[in-house]
């Protein structure tokens, strides 16, 4: 049976999906999607002929029409739709993972995955390496986990940690730290930029033990994630030098196929990797 799904947010991250869809890459059927802008919703339907094309909701509880409900929008969207669609036995899929940093909203989606007929899944997303770190964290080995994340300062342009502190991203002429904290306060602080740093550590030993550095370079002209991790098992290290998205520079290509493999996943007899 060829799954359905509903697509909440219409942008970058979900027109690559509908694109997968629509050349056959992704065998699933685009059922649904919702976004507040109109013209997004209609530059996806024209994707596909008027035979396949999604129906355009008019609110988000219309995407529980489709088998899985894919959340490529944002944090508040994650608190619009996940406990509903999982409530509604809809599996859940996630790039706005950051939303899972706050105590009350995981609680409430973990618990109705648990209940749920459906599955909840949260994509690697622009990071590598969550196959190892899960691996490790099994034996509660794993001691510490870090996260270095550059990016050009274009990309981190708006995210209310810059605005609040009045941060002058144009006046950054050298590489410069300009946030240090645990996942919990990342997320919150740059909520477009470091849902991986909550993607990892739902992977590893949670958010709040999760240490993230965000740094602009303004030589960098890719999004740069760096996983560091040891514990008895060793030393993890990975690095992904991503393309930023040409529609959304504060997005990595990466996500965006990422969450086309996970779907992919779904479909297969012969599941490679962790
Ligand atoms: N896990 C990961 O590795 C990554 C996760 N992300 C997350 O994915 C999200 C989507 O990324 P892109 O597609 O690049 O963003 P985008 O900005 O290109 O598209 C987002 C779309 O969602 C719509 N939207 C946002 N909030 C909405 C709401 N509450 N109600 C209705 N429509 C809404 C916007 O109008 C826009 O069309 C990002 O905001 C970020 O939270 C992004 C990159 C990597
Ligand atoms: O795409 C990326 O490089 C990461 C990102 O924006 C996020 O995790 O929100």
């Amino acid at each position: 049976m060829t799954r359905s799904i509903g697509i909440f947010g219409c942008g970058t991250i979900a027109t690559e999906i509908a694109r997968a869809i629509a050349d056959g890459t992704l065998s699933a059927d685009l059922a649904v999607v919702y976004d507040r802008h109109p013209e997004n919703v209609t530059a996806i339907r024209d994707l596909f002929d008027d035979r396949s094309q999604p129906t355009a909701a008019t609110q988000p509880s219309e995407l529980l029409e489709a088998d899985l409900v894919l959340e490529a929008a944002g944090q508040t969207a994650v608190e619009e739709i996940a406990a509903d669609a999982l409530a509604a036995d809809r599996d859940c899929l996630l790039l706005s993972v950051g939303a899972l940093a706050a105590d009350d909203l995981r609680e409430d989606v973990f618990a109705a995955a648990e209940e749920s007929d459906g599955r909840l899944y949260a994509p690697s997303g622009a990071i590598a390496g969550l196959d190892a770190i899960k691996a490790a964290a099994l034996t509660g080995d794993l001691e510490s986990v870090s996260l270095t994340t550059t990016k050009p300062p274009a990309g981190l342009e708006g995210a209310p940690y810059v605005v609040e502190n009045g941060i002058d991203l144009s006046a950054v002429d050298e590489p410069t730290v300009i946030f240090e904290g645990p996942a919990t306060e990342a997320a919150a602080a740059f909520p477009s930029n470091i849902n991986v740093a909550v993607a990892l550590s739902l992977a590893g030993i949670g958010p709040d033990e999760t240490a993230v550095r965000i740094v602009a370079d303004p030589d960098e002209e890719n999004n740069v994630h760096r996983i560091s991790a040891d514990g008895d098992m060793g030393h993890i290290e990975t690095t992904v030098q991503n393309v930023p998205s040409p529609t959304n520079p504060k997005t990595s290509y990466l996500a965006a196929i990422s969450a086309i493999e996970k779907l992919r996943s779904l479909e297969t007899a012969i599941d490679v990797g962790t």
